[in-house]
Formats: structure tokens, C-alpha cells, sequence
């Protein structure tokens, strides 16, 4: 069941046309609560640390690249600890949840929400949500302690069990109001924070004093205004063994093609950073770049040209890629969607796995030997990286800084290298997707030297089909690229 957000914006102007978009805090909506002092105050490893507290008034700009006359634009709120916070320590009952697909570091957020809960604030009472959004209302909570989950950033997956769909706002809050639960960790992608957001609505509804707060996940990078999710770099790591052994196999045989699928249901950052980075691949399909195998500058024409130059090629594909060149030959192809409303995709890798296959032995036959590789779940099975840990780290703590500070409504993020807190709207309002109008995607074909498929009106079409109205207003400098590779 899922439902429409009416999450209401927070804004407040200041000079020079600078606009903080805030997030929603407690006392919005519930008058005279009380506040403590921060228990960081007489913690003995933070003591040390010059200002440690983050200033009332710190914001991170949205937009890092500017000129003498710009205005200072939007800003978000700056994620860290506060001087006062709005619970005390044993009134807390916290509860975590995650929801969507797999995604390395799960695990790694799951125990930094617990660790950072009690090692610096002193809170004990820590509940995890069984199976996703439906288990609130449908299974019995499982109790985190620092002990339990202090080895479970080593494990791949999620200790908690996930699940889409079943996201039934009523019965979400009902057990949240029934359990006693005043701070929500919400560990998910897109879909997820959506649902985030209406249980937040819900709750200020009600008038409850319950903090909401969002981890954004997501494998493929599909979440606008942060600068990276958390298992992004792990799995473009990973992907990198696949795309290894698709190189070695393809090398060694004669005409040899290696075919790799990688996720990326409708964004095709995994592809193209694995592509990037790879350096073996000699062409990537991503569904953001529409392609065609047959005729000039078609797919096949490139293969033949990559074999009669060098004898083999590699190909990365992004599972969401082609998709609707397989509707086309597809008699009973039929617009089918999980349980969370994703579109249900068919195997792209074995179609053109299959295609190639078919035009080669065709006359004029050019004998090829085609190995397809799916990776997919197996990398997003593994547990994250050491950078994706300290990143995974780094999220959990600023999600605790700000229930603590009673903020709700929000969702974590790294924008421009500073850890915020986004208003739910923001990271809502659309998917973030790789703009082949933009520089990173160019790096990409010249790196690969394969064909952009693309015509004049096609380039001309995608300049603005792509660009967000936010994006434009900016001359699309607040885009990711410049900054991450993203
Ligand atoms: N618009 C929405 N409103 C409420 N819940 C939603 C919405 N979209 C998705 N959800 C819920 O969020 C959860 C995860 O969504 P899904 O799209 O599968 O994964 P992800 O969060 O990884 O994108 C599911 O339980 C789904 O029902
Ligand atoms: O097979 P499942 O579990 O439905 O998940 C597959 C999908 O999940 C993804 O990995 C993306 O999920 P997230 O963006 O939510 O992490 C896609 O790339 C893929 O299509
Ligand atoms: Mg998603």
C-alpha cells in the first residue's frame, strides 16, 4: 500500500539570496519540551575535541561551484552533535528497520546506530524491526545491543531481514505508538525514504513525540542531491572481478566476447564507474543511454570492427539497460512490477548474449566464443569496504545527532563532503541518473572508443529531457559529476 507524501517544506531565507530548505524538529509541533544537556559533555574520548559541538547555524551549501555574483542559494542543515538534546537518555526506546534490496553496509549502519545510541548517549533500549516496513505490524522485534551486533559489519546482508512492499502507514504507527518507540532509524532507498515520509506525516499527525529519521540505501546510486550512497564504491569494486574474469576468458579465446550484467535497475552509475574504472571494458549500455544492435553504428557493427582489430571485447551492461528493445521482440511482454511498484525487468544480459550469438553465425559466420557473466546478486551479497564502513559509520552517528537533537523528517547525506540533514522531500522528488549530456558520461565513451548510438536530435532531446528543473536553474553546476565522478 503505498502512499502520496504531503510533506510540507521548511524554508527560511536568508541574505544575499541565501535559503536554508531545514528539516522539521520536535518542537514544531509539540510546544514546551524539555531539553538536557548533551551526555557528550562528560564523555571521556569527546572531551578533548575543540568545538565539538556543531554551531546552531552551520548549513552546507548544495552548490560548491559559483561565481563573484551568485547568490549564495540553498542550503542544508549540518549534521553532527548539538549542545541540548530533546531526549533523555532512558527515555528512549529507538527501533531500526531496513527495507528495499540488499546493499553492502547495511550491517555496518545497523551497528553504529546501536553503538553510537549508547556509547554516547547512554541509551540501551534498542529495538530491530523484523523483515522490513511490514514487520512492524506483522512480527515480533528482535532486541540490539552493542554486544549483539558487534560483528555484523563483517556479514554481508542485512541481520534484520528486508522486504518490499507491505507498507501500511496506519498500522506502521499504530505499532510504533503501541511499542512506545520515540526514535525510527529507516534504513532504505528511494521507495523506502517515500515510506519514511508518510510515517513521519502520520506521526507529527498524531502529535507524537517520535523522531524519524532516514539512512539512505541504495546499490545503484539512485538518490539525488547526496554525493554517494554508502555500498556503491563496494560494489563497483566488486563488479571489477567480474569484469576481470569477463576480460580473461575473452583474451584467451578465440574471437572471445565477455558479456557482464550489472544492477541498475533505471540508473547506470554502477556500470559506468565500473566501466571507468575497469579500463578492460570496451563497451557499457546503461538505461539511461538508449542503444540499437542492428545497421550502421549499431551494436553489432562495433563488436565486428572491436574483433577484427584486437580479437576480443568486453561488455558491461546495466540490468535496466535495452529494456524496452526486449519488449519490442517480446510477444507476451507485459509491464509487470514487484511488490514495491519496481519495474520488473527481463534479463538483458542473456538477450543479448543471444543476439550476438545469433548475428555472428549468420553469413557472412565469424566464429566468436561468448561468455556472459551475471554477478549481481552475488555482489551485493558481500559486506562493504573499508571506506563504505567509515561512510556507513559517519551516517549512523549524524542519524543519532539529530533524533537526539530532536530533529525528524530528515534523511542523512553527504553533500559536497559535509554530512547534512536533507528535508525528505528533496531526496524524493526524483531518481538520480547519469546525464549522458553531461562530462563524466562523455569520459566514458572516450574511454571506451564505442559508439554513443546516439543522433544530432537524440543529443539535442537529451540535453533537456534529463535536467531537472532544479539542475537547470543552476546551469546544472550543483550536478554530482564534477565532484565525485557520479
Ligand atoms: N511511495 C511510497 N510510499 C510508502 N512506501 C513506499 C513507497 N514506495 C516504496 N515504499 C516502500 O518502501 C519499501 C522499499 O521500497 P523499494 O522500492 O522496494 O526499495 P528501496 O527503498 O530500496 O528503493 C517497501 O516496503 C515499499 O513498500
Ligand atoms: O531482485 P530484487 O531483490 O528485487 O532487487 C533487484 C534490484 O535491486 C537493485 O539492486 C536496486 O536496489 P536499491 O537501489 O534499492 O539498492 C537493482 O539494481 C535491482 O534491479
Ligand atoms: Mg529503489
Amino acid at each position: 500500500m503505498e502512499s502520496q507524501s504531503s510533506y510540507q517544506m521548511k524554508v527560511i531565507n536568508g541574505e544575499f539570496g541565501y535559503v536554508l530548505e531545514d528539516v522539521p524538529h520536535l518542537t514544531d509541533y509539540i510546544a514546551d519540551l524539555p531539553t538536557y544537556p548533551n551526555p557528550l559533555r562528560s564523555n571521556s574520548a569527546y572531551s578533548v575535541v575543540k568545538q565539538y559541538f556543531v554551531h546552531v547555524d552551520d548549513s552546507v551549501p548544495q552548490k560548491i561551484v559559483v561565481h563573484k555574483d551568485t547568490p549564495r542559494g540553498v542550503h542544508f542543515r549540518r549534521a553532527g552533535p548539538r549542545q541540548k538534546v530533546y531526549f533523555a537518555s532512558d527515555e528512549v526506546q529507538a527501533c531500526i528497520v531496513t527495507c528495499g534490496g540488499l546493499c553492502p553496509g547495511i550491517n555496518t549502519v545497523i551497528r553504529e546506530i546501536v553503538h553510537s545510541l549508547d556509547y554516547m548517549y547512554g541509551v540501551n533500549e534498542v529495538l530491530g524491526i523484523d523483515g522490513g516496513f511490514r514487520g512492524f505490524y506483522s512480527k515480533n522485534t528482535v532486541t540490539l545491543t552493542p554486544k549483539v551486533t558487534n560483528d555484523i559489519h563483517k556479514r554481508g546482508g542485512t541481520i534484520l531481514g528486508t522486504s518490499r512492499g507491505g507498507h501500511d502507514t496506519m498500522k506502521i504507527v499504530d505499532s510504533i505508538q503501541d511499542r512506545g518507540i520515540n526514535q525510527v532509524y529507516i534504513i532504505g532507498g528511494d521507495g523506502t525514504q517515500k515510506g519514511a515520509a508518510v510515517i513521519y506525516e502520520e506521526i507529527r499527525r498524531r502529535n507524537l513525540k517520535v523522531a524519524v529519521a532516514g539512512i539512505p540505501k541504495t546499490i545503484d546510486n539512485d538518490i539525488p542531491v547526496i554525493d554517494k550512497s554508502f555500498g556503491f564504491d563496494t560494489a563497483v569494486e566488486e563488479a571489477q572481478r567480474a569484469i576481470n574474469a569477463a576480460h580473461v576468458e575473452a583474451l584467451s579465446a578465440e574471437n572471445g566476447i565477455g558479456v557482464v550484467k550489472l544492477m541498475g535497475r533505471y540508473s547506470g552509475f554502477i556500470a559506468m564507474n565500473a566501466t571507468l574504472a575497469s579500463r578492460d571494458v570496451d563497451c557499457c549500455l546503461i538505461p539511461e543511454s538508449p542503444f540499437y544492435v542492428e545497421g550502421e553504428g549499431g551494436l553489432f557493427e562495433y563488436i565486428e570492427k572491436k574483433l577484427k582489430e584486437n580479437g576480443h571485447m568486453v561488455i558491461v551492461i546495466a540490468e535496466g539497460a535495452g529494456q524496452e528493445l526486449l519488449a519490442a521482440e517480446s510477444k507476451n511482454a507485459k509491464n509487470e512490477q514487484d511488490a514495491s511498484g519496481n519495474k520488473l525487468l527481463q534479463d538483458v544480459g542473456l538477450w543479448i548474449s543471444h543476439r550476438i550469438k545469433d548475428h555472428f553465425a549468420k553469413p557472412p559466420k565469424m566464429p566468436i566464443t561468448l561468455k556472459y557473466i551475471d554477478p549481481t546478486y552475488m555482489i551485493r551479497a558481500i559486506p562493504s569496504n573499508a571506506s563504505d564502513n567509515v561512510n556507513c559509520t559517519l551516517l549512523a552517528q549524524s542519524a543519532v545527532h539529530g533524533a537526539m537533537a530532536g530533529y525528524t523528517g530528515f534523511t542523512v547525506g553527504l553533500v559536497n563532503g559535509r554530512h547534512t540533514y536533507v528535508p525528505f522531500n528533496r531526496i524524493n522528488e526524483r531518481q538520480n541518473k547519469v546525464v549522458i549530456t553531461d562530462r563524466m558520461w562523455a569520459r566514458l565513451l572516450s574511454s571506451t572508443n564505442q559508439p554513443s548510438f546516439l543522433g544530432p536530435t537524440d543529443v539535442e532531446e537529451a540535453k533537456t529531457e534529463h535536467v531537472p528543473l532544479t539542475q537547470m536553474l543552476d546551469n546544472g553546476e550543483n550536478r554530482k559529476d564534477e565532484k565525485t565522478g557520479n
